[in-house]
């Protein structure tokens, strides 16, 4: 019996748990070693004869990273459910695959969303510089006041997997008045969560917290822009934990330096990472981590074997165990 044919599968950095084992024993891998991605040159070089790439999403897979791969390449498996760093016209036009890692990561990243709206909206990264830099005086009344969302409406900016698990958290766990935009009507939010299908600009104007959980599209660049921060309430704290590019990030500045909106949470922002002299570094009621939604040890264990899983089949010209539609 003749062996089975090995691929040449490249993937752009360690990832944790044990599924890279599977992929090495099957077929050729080669690993990025180091802890800094490959520049888009170092990209170019090692796709060069692969069969199969497994990408993280700071590696921007476009058409001269797909056409240097060869024409051998079957599949781009990302470590991500989103996939805008990948040009899907061109995977569809040179016959490549493209897998996500959706499901695994919902609960931690919704986690993570609750955790950043209550701590922007409770000034904890103020408060903690406070005692950090030895600034920590008398108790006094009036100091570090927040506020509560108990009771309160959110509004949830698109209804996908962690947009729900978000809104399943704030309403059952905070009693929390629910708006939504989503591309079509969800009879099961409505129902099981109280909540109701709205336009952006009514969201905006109604609620007392802003999630955003849409894909980064052409559609949604931008979509926080300073025309619409300017219809939130002066008392309204907006967290985003999609993409950064979502946001104006300018105008997010402008608006709370102008006390138009009260705080900021923030686990994705443009560029990542952020230089340290960008102007929402710093400032007073925003806080940012460095896009750790996903980052818990289940998370990226399950994330590590749906994305092996996705280059095994992709390899093997089954269908993926996560697809992405290329349209
Ligand atoms: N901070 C982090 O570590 C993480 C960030 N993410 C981000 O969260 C996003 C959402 O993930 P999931 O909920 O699993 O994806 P999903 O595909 O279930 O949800 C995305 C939602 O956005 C909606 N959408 C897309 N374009 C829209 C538009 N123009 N207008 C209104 N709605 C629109 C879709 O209909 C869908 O309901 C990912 O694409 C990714 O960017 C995901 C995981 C971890
Ligand atoms: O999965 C994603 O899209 C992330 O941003 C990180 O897990």
């Amino acid at each position: 019996m003749s062996e089975p044919t090995r691929s040449r599968i490249f993937v752009t950095r360690k990832i944790p748990g044990a599924a890279l084992d599977r992929l090495r024993e099957a077929h050729d891998v080669s690993i990025w070693p180091d802890e800094l991605p490959p520049t888009p040159e170092q990209l170019l070089e090692n796709v060069a004869g692969c069969d199969g790439l497994l990408t993280m999403l700071s590696d921007r897979i476009d058409e001269t990273v797909i056409k240097a791969a060869g024409p051998q390449l079957k599949v781009v498996s990302n470590y991500a459910v989103g996939f805008n760093n990948i040009d899907l016209k061109a995977a569809r036009e040179h016959g490549v695959c493209v897998g996500n890692t959706p499901d695994v990561l919902t609960g931690a990243t919704a986690d993570l969303a609750v955790t950043l709206l209550l701590a922007a909206a409770r000034r904890v990264e103020e408060g903690a510089a406070e005692v950090r830099e030895g600034r920590w005086g008398a108790w006094k009344p009036s100091a570090l006041l927040g506020v509560e969302p108990e009771g309160k409406t959110v509004g949830v900016v698109g209804m996908g997997r962690i947009g729900k698990a978000f809104a399943e958290r704030m309403v059952r766990g905070w009693n929390m008045k629910l708006l939504y935009t989503s591309r079509s009507d969800q009879a099961d939010v409505d129902e099981s969560l109280r909540g109701r299908r709205v336009d952006l600009d009514e969201l905006l104007a109604e609620s007392d917290f802003v999630s955003i959980h849409v894909a980064l599209t052409d559609d949604t660049r931008n979509l926080i822009d300073a025309a619409a921060l300017s219809k939130m309430k002066s008392t309204a704290v907006l967290v985003n934990t999609a993409r950064g590019e979502i946001i104006d990030q300018d105008a997010l500045v402008d608006a709370i330096k102008g006390g138009r909106i009260f705080a900021a949470g923030l686990d994705v922002t443009t560029p990542e990472p952020l230089p340290p002299s960008h102007p929402l570094v710093g400032l007073p009621r925003v806080i940012i981590l460095p896009h750790i939604g996903s980052a818990t040890d289940t998370s990226r264990c399950g994330m590590a074997e749906i994305a092996v899983d996705n280059v095994l089949a992709g390899v093997a010209g089954r269908p993926l165990r996560c697809e992405v539609p290329l349209g």
